[in-house]
């Protein structure tokens, strides 16, 4: 079994022609570590949809490749969920028929328990036809189909958007307890950044179609560092954004060695560390070693 659930070497996508089209995603590299649960957050046309509907196998990259489970995505599509942001279903079929038709798809790895316990955590009535759900109600059918299909790789756009407060607890628990019980690799993007917090050990960072953070979330928060003192010179370390008020400066920085007495320093929680990263996006990008693509050259020969 392969340690790599996404790896993305050089990955671009161009909407339109050649001429008058304009990119998505631009020279994106990168690797995700099965067991992950991945925060995919960036600003609005970003590329996260694109990137997700790529690793899907739903979009054939303009240039570079991405690699699922360690082989083509068309080819691990079987163990692979997505939940688009549309969440497409069937609208004629009514709940019970759609569970069912999971079950047939997906024969010998159906959960129909997760399924189950999904629909009936919103009390859906099971003879309704999909079209005439609620959109929070079409989204827990659509969540599980795809818990149900019980994937290695599970892809979820913006799934809890437009789920109510309570839906969306539910939810994310049973999401994290099937994926921390089966080790299932999630990718999941969303705006409501202290929901994932809680959530992701994993996070891709994205603005204009590229990758500005990577990694786990841990050894990027310890790469950061809060420092607030008289406005001064930061010397070599990195500094992601800064504000001055009066005489005083306030900073998110990487250092680069040890900070002088100086300042004082405090880390960042995940949701500061984005903000400011979303603020800055000329800011040097950062992908920590498990996070970075290995050269098509060394990468094992895996069959497509
Ligand atoms: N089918 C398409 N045809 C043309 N351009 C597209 C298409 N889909 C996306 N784009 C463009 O590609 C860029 C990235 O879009 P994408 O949907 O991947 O961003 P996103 O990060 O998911 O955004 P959001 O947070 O708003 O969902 C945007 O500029 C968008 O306009």
């Amino acid at each position: 079994m392969t340690s790599t659930a996404i790896e993305a070497t050089g990955l671009a996508q161009r909407y339109g022609t050649r001429r008058k089209g304009r990119w998505a995603l631009r020279d994106c590299s990168f690797r995700i570590p099965t067991g992950r649960v991945c925060a995919l957050v960036g600003p609005n046309g970003a590329g996260k949809s694109t990137l997700l509907a790529q690793a899907a196998g739903l979009l054939l990259p303009t240039e570079g490749s991405v690699r699922t489970l360690g082989a083509v995505p068309s080819a691990a599509r079987e163990r692979i969920a997505y939940v688009a942001q549309e969440k497409p279903l069937y609208p004629r079929l009514t709940v019970d028929e759609t569970l069912r038709m999971g079950h047939t798809l997906n024969p010998g790895r159906w959960d129909a328990a997760t399924a189950e316990r999904i629909v009936e955590g919103g009390a859906l009535d099971r003879g309704a036809r999909i079209r005439t759900l609620s959109g929070g109600q079409r989204t827990r059918v659509a969540l599980a189909l795809a818990l149900g299909k019980r994937p290695e790789l599970l892809l979820l756009d913006e799934p809890m958007a437009d789920l109510d407060p309570l839906a969306r607890h539910q939810l994310m628990g049973i999401l994290l307890g099937g994926a921390a019980e089966h080790g299932t690799t999630v990718l999941i993007s969303s705006h409501i950044l202290a929901e994932l917090e809680n959530a992701c050990d994993y996070l891709l960072l994205m603005d204009g179609g590229r990758v500005r953070l990577g990694g786990e979330v841990d050894d990027i928060l310890t790469a950061h560092t809060v420092v607030t003192g008289p406005a001064g010179d930061l010397g070599p370390h990195t500094v992601v954004e800064s504000r001055t008020t009066g005489r005083q400066l306030t900073a998110l920085v990487r250092p680069d060695g040890p900070l002088d007495d100086t300042w004082q320093t405090h880390a960042p929680s995940l949701e500061e560390l984005l903000l400011s990263h979303l603020r800055s996006p000329d800011a040097p990008p950062l992908l920590t070693p498990s996070a970075e693509a290995e050269p098509a050259a060394l990468r094992k020969a895996v069959p497509a």
